[in-house]
């Protein structure tokens, strides 16, 4: 993963090289904090350790016995799936990979109906193993492979702690599984079991993955100089604190569509903390090029703007036409195409005053996914530790989980009573 700040320095909001010269003590800082976490398995710093100590082994053993099914269906939501789906998106299998996370009705039926029931292992992920939504989602799936004549406990595989309604599960079936790591939190485990069981399903290299998230542990340094994950993390933080409040992510690859939105939980349920936090937004490029790059460039100042490309990618030429005016376009590629559209863009910004940082891979693989994966993590737990917020937890969103859980009778969760105190200003 490389990085490049230039276009951040003497932009609004902006940076100077000096303020990353003085900022450049507290990453070295921060560094020794960070890996000391990680000599230690501290919860949270644990994450960044998995390339080293999540077992390809293990995880290959407990898929072995599904022998290539037709598709994947990952039933789980936000960190349990989001790895798995980046992974799965980005690269090419002949085994179809889906994910089950909302509980939209016409979705989960919709799902359902297409599926080869038979052929399909059902990946079920739960950190705790009692998200509402994760266990409603996988109780349907059951009963509709159960009404397809499908016996379920045949093709379910299932990935949660180490106790909790999952775990019981998975021991009374005799299922196979897997344990999510100790000290992980479910939006830092794709380099897990949580993110790897379906790249394995799906016939990736999980050990190159792994390899590609070792050359991030790999890259790491006491200074943001010699840390492209460090050298993100930082710029973000320092842009943020100078007014960049929202950091929209724009992959220039479909393929790494999924990706942003990864990055998009990461970094929110990370960073938004204290009342301190860089708003993730999600675009794709070249797509949103034609909507919101007009915000970005000519809206409020608050913004930065991350490109990400791979600098390799199988291309497809544009064929010569002597139509008026596209002439320019024949002999050309799409990849051609799409690479001037990237660098246009970061031109565009930049002429504008718009901070944005270009993030490069060498190509859309398992190792350059494994490391572009470790990196952005690296880059959030260095922000928080910038920003002393607690990178780890996520009061807000248990807040809500309590409150909803409480309302469907789960249980006596006081944040359930703020439903009843709704405000209302009705227009009807
Ligand atoms: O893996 P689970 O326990 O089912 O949790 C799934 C998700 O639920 C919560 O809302 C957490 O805030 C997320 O970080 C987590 O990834």
């Amino acid at each position: 993963m490389r990085v490049d700040l230039g276009n951040a320095l003497a932009t609004t909001p902006g940076l100077t090289t000096a303020t990353l010269d003085r900022l450049d003590d507290r990453v070295a800082a921060a560094h020794e904090r960070i890996a000391a976490g990680m000599a230690d398995d501290e919860f949270g710093y644990a994450a960044l350790t998995l390339p080293e100590t999540a077992d390809p082994d293990a995880i290959y053993a407990a898929v072995e016995g599904f022998d290539r099914p037709e598709a994947v269906l990952t039933v789980g939501i936000g960190g349990s799936a989001l790895g798995a789906a980046t992974l799965s998106n980005a690269l090419d299998s002949d085994v179809d990979a889906y994910v089950l996370d909302n509980v939209d009705p016409d979705e989960t039926r919709r799902r359902l109906a297409d599926l080869p029931l038979d052929d399909t292992v059902v990946n079920v992920v739960s950190k705790s193993g009692t998200t509402a939504e994760t266990l409603a989602n996988f109780l349907v799936v059951r009963e509709a492979m159960a009404d397809a004549g499908v016996d379920w406990t045949e093709r379910t595989l299932v990935t949660t702690g180490e106790s909790g309604n999952l775990r019981r599960l998975a021991d009374r079936h005799d299922l196979p599984s897997l344990p999510v790591p100790d000290g992980v939190p479910g939006r830092f485990s794709a380099l897990s079991t949580v993110g790897l069981a379906v790249a394995a399903l799906q016939g990736h290299d999980v050990e190159a993955v792994l390899a590609g998230g070792r050359d991030g542990m790999d890259a790491l340094a006491g200074s943001l100089y010699d840390s492209p994950a460090y050298a993100y993390g930082a710029a973000t933080y320092a842009l943020a604190e100078r007014g960049a409040l929202t950091n929209a992510v724009m992959p220039y690859a479909e393929s790494l569509e999924t990706f942003a939105e990864w990055f998009a939980q990461l970094w929110a349920e990370s960073l938004g903390k204290d009342g301190l936090g860089q708003t993730p937004a999600r675009a794709l490029g070249a797509t949103d090029q034609h909507s919101q790059l007009q915000l970005y460039r000519a809206g409020p100042p608050d913004k930065l703007v991350t490109l990400v490309r791979p600098t390799e990618r199988a291309d497809a030429p544009i064929p010569e036409t002597d139509l008026d005016g596209l002439a320019y376009l024949g002999g050309s590629s799409l990849g051609g195409l799409l690479d001037a559209e990237f660098e246009a863009t970061e031109a565009s910004l930049a002429a504008a005053d718009v901070p944005n940082v270009r993030v490069e891979i060498d190509r859309v693989d398992e190792r350059a996914l494994g490391e572009l994966l470790f990196g952005m993590e690296a880059a959030c737990v260095l922000y928080g530790e910038l920003a002393s917020v607690s990178t780890f937890t996520q009061p807000a969103v248990e807040w809500g989980k309590k409150a909803a859980r409480g309302l469907l009778g789960g249980g006596d969760f006081e944040e359930a009573e703020a439903v009843a105190e709704k405000r209302e200003l009705r227009i009807d």
